[in-house]
C-alpha cells in the first residue's frame, strides 16, 4: 500500500491560476497521535523587529525576536497563547490549535495600513520588496495547501521538490537493500528507518575516542534569541564537532552515509559531525531539525535529512522519540553502532511538521551520539534566520 502520494492541486497566489503536485498521506493513521506538540510557524512581514511573547495567566515571556520580514518556528503546545508586540503595543495574540494550520503572521492582512499607523519605514530596497512579495504569496499558498493536505506549507513558496533522492516509506517493516545495509521503515510518515550495524565496533570506538579529545560543551539550539519558551531546559547535552576530514575513518564514515542516502558525493551537502553526550537527566526536548532561509534567498537551502549514529547502548531511557510517527509513538533504542535516517522535507518541497522529534532523558548510564545533517539543495548554513 503506497502510504504517500502527491496530488494535484491549483492555487491563485495573484499571479493567475496555477497548479502544482501537493503531498498528501494516503495513508489511515492507525493510533492517532494524542501528543499536543505542534510546529508553529511565525512570519513578520513588518520592516521592523517585532517581539513574540508567550502569554501564561501570570505572566508573559519573551520567545523570540522575529526579524523585519522574516520567517521563524519554534515547537508549542495546543492551547499556548502568544503574541506579537511591537514597543511593548500587543498587535496580536493567537492560540496554538490541535488541528488548524498553525502559521501565524504579523500583520494579518492589512500591513500598508499598520505601516503607516505606526509610522513604521516603508519597504525602500528591493531585497525587501521582494521578501514582501515572496512572504505573502507563501501565506495565500498556505491556505490551498492546509486545505488540501491538512498540513501547514512551512517553505518558502516557490521552493522546488528536493533534488536529492529519498527513500520511500510504503508501510512499516518495509526494507532497502543498500550495499550490505538495510534501512527498515520505522515510520511512514514522517520517514523514519532504521539501519543497523551502520558503524562497526571499530568505528563507533574510534569515534568515541575522538569525541573524549575535543573539549565538549554545552549544547546550543538553533536561536539566541530566545528565552525560557524555547530554550531554557530543551537542551541540556554537551556536544563538540568532527570535521569530515579530521580522519580516514570519519571520512569513510561520511561516505557510507552518501552511499546510503544515494547522493553523489559532490557537492558537499554535510555538516560536521556532532557529537553529542548526554548523562543523566540530560535531554532534548521535542524540535524540529529544519531552519527558515531568508525569504530573499533563491535557493532557500535548508536541512534535509538526520542521520543520527548511537555510539552507545543506554539501558535505561535515552530512546530518540517521534511522537507524530505514522504508527504512534516511536521509540528508537539507542544501540551502539545503530543509525537512524529521517527525512525532514516531504517530496514537494515542504518541511516535514510530522519530523519532531526528542531525546528523552537518560535514566541509567551515559547516551553517545553524533548527528549528521544533509542540507538540501545545497549547505549555507549562514543563510538560516
Ligand atoms: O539524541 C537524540 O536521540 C536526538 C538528537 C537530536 O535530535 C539533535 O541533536 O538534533
Ligand atoms: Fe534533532
Amino acid at each position: 500500500q503506497e502510504c504517500n502520494n502527491l496530488q494535484r492541486m491549483e492555487y491563485n497566489v495573484g499571479d493567475g491560476p496555477q497548479e502544482t503536485f501537493v503531498y498528501v498521506e494516503a495513508w489511515d493513521r492507525q493510533n492517532a497521535s494524542s501528543f499536543l506538540g505542534r510546529h508553529v510557524k511565525f512570519v513578520n512581514l513588518l520592516t521592523v523587529p517585532v517581539e513574540l511573547y508567550w502569554e501564561q495567566e501570570k505572566k508573559t515571556s519573551l520567545v523570540k525576536v522575529l526579524r523585519p520580514l522574516s520567517t521563524a518556528g519554534i515547537t508549542a503546545f495546543v492551547d499556548h497563547v502568544f503574541s506579537f508586540r511591537l514597543r511593548e503595543v500587543v498587535l496580536e495574540r493567537f492560540r496554538v490549535r490541535a488541528d488548524a494550520s498553525n502559521v501565524f503572521s504579523i500583520p494579518l492582512k492589512v500591513v500598508d495600513r499598520m505601516t503607516h499607523y505606526y509610522q513604521l519605514p516603508e519597504r525602500n530596497t528591493t531585497q525587501q520588496e521582494e521578501s514582501y512579495q515572496w512572504l505573502t504569496k507563501t501565506l495565500l499558498y498556505n491556505d490551498y495547501y492546509y486545505n488540501a493536505t491538512g498540513r501547514s506549507f512551512l517553505s518558502r513558496y516557490g521552493r522546488l521538490p528536493p533534488r536529492h533522492f529519498m527513500w520511500p516509506a510504503d508501510f512499516l517493516g518495509q526494507e532497502h537493500v543498500v550495499q550490505n545495509l538495510t534501512l527498515t521503515v520505522l515510520s511512514c510518515a514522517p520517514r523514519v528507518f532504521e539501519i543497523r550495524d551502520f558503524l562497526s565496533s571499530t568505528e563507533v570506538e574510534h569515534l568515541w575516542q575522538f569525541a573524549q579529545q575535543k573539549k565538549l560543551t554545552q549544547s546550543q539550539i538553533g536561536d539566541e534569541n530566545t528565552d525560557d519558551y524555547a530554550s531554557k531546559g530543551t537542551r541540556s547535552s554537551y556536544n563538540s564537532w568532527i570535521g569530515r576530514h579530521e580522519s580516514a575513518l570519519v571520512e569513510t564514515i561520511y561516505r557510507r552515509a552518501y552511499n546510503v542516502l544515494q547522493l553523489p558525493h559532490t557537492p558537499d551537502v554535510t555538516e560536521p559531525l556532532q557529537v553529542v553526550r548526554y548523562r543523566f537527566r540530560e535531554a532534548y526536548r521535542v524540535h524540529a531539525d529544519f531552519g527558515y532561509p531568508d525569504p530573499s534567498h533563491a535557493e532557500q537551502p535548508t536541512r534535509f535529512a538526520t542521520l543520527l549514529l548511537y555510539l552507545n547502548s543506554v539501558t535505561m531511557g535515552g530512546e530518540t522519540s517521534f511522537p507524530l510517527g505514522s504508527h504512534g509513538d516511536l521509540r528508537v533504542r539507542p544501540e551502539a553502532g545503530k543509525a537512524v535516517l529521517f527525512y525532514l522535507q516531504t517530496p514537494d518541497g515542504n518541511m516535514d511538521e510530522k519530523s519532531l522529534h526528542e531525546a528523552l532523558p537518560v535514566i541509567k548510564g551515559e547516551k553517545w551520539l553524533a548527528n549528521l545533517w544533509f542540507w538540501e539543495p545545497v549547505k549555507d548554513v549562514e543563510s538560516l534566520q
